[in-house]
């Protein structure tokens, strides 16, 4: 039997680790199983159980006090991911053989993760080859997405993070509960969108002509990624992207 494993991303506090806890309370009211392994080293609490904690590995606060090292941060976290990635025995030994599993990966909000740096998509490979069936999940704070630039901003993140991993995703805006009254009226136009008349609403705003041309570029671009997705065969992912725009 396969196992089945999310991979919870997004950048930093767009709610990875709430999305988390609440997918445990749902799956218990369904009285189905699902864990949860935090992949965030330099995660400080969260409220739900872990089944496996990278920390147990390696922690930021370690790397980042290291002298040697001389990191900050971010480069604290790229160095505790990358020596994640070449220790994947320990979240073998974690997970165990349990069939029929399914589990959830909470990630660190740092978004060159999803972008340039290889670490997830080998994640994503490693959990293949023990027969996981792997989709992501993208999260984005809706707050930041509710006026068109900043929606194609996030879409453009969601998109590097598809491209990057080839893998099913699904794409989620969150915080929803904390839209105005006046976004919450728009927020039909954010899930079913049209791009091209959204830039048609904005034309006030958008005063350059060479600003426009690069937006139009933009809506081309991923009309063209959904086209040869679609090539490569991940007709899943084209489709999660076609609820994002309507092309
Ligand atoms: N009102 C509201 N608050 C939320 C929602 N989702 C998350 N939050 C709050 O947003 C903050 C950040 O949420 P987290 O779940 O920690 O976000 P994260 O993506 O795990 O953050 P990092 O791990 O730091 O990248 C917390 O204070 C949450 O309580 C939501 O749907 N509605
Ligand atoms: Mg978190």
């Amino acid at each position: 039997m396969p196992r089945y494993a999310q991979i919870v991303m997004g950048p930093a506090g767009s709610g990875k680790s709430t999305y988390c806890a609440t997918m445990i309370q749902h799956f218990e009211s369904l009285n189905r199983s699902v864990q949860v392994v935090n992949l965030d080293p330099a995660a400080e609490h969260f409220d739900y159980p872990v089944m496996a904690d990278i920390r147990e590995l390696i922690q930021v606060e370690d790397v980042m006090e290291d002298q040697s090292l001389r990191f900050g941060p971010n480069g604290g976290l790229v160095f505790c991911m990358e020596y994640f990635a070449n220790n994947f025995d320990w979240l073998e030994e974690a997970l165990g053989h349990v069939e029929d599993d399914y589990i959830l990966f909470d990630c660190p909000g740092q978004i060159e993760l999803y972008t340039h740096l290889p670490v997830m998509r080998q994640l994503v490979e490693q959990l293949q080859q023990w027969e996981f069936r792997v989709c992501g999940v993208f999260l984005v704070d809706s707050q930041f997405m509710v006026e068109s630039f900043k929606f194609i901003s996030g879409v453009m993140a969601a998109l590097s993070a598809m491209v990057s991993l080839e893998i099913p995703q699904i794409n989620i805006m969150t915080k929803m509960d904390l839209l105005s009254p006046k976004a919450k009226k728009e927020i039909e136009k954010y899930l079913d969108p049209d791009m091209y008349s959204m830039m048609e609403d904005n034309s006030d705003t958008i005063r350059s002509k060479k600003f426009k041309k690069l937006t139009e570029a933009i809506c081309e671009l991923v009309r063209r990624f959904k086209t040869s997705l679609f090539q490569i065969g991940s007709e899943e992912s084209a489709q999660t992207l076609s609820c994002w725009f309507d092309l």
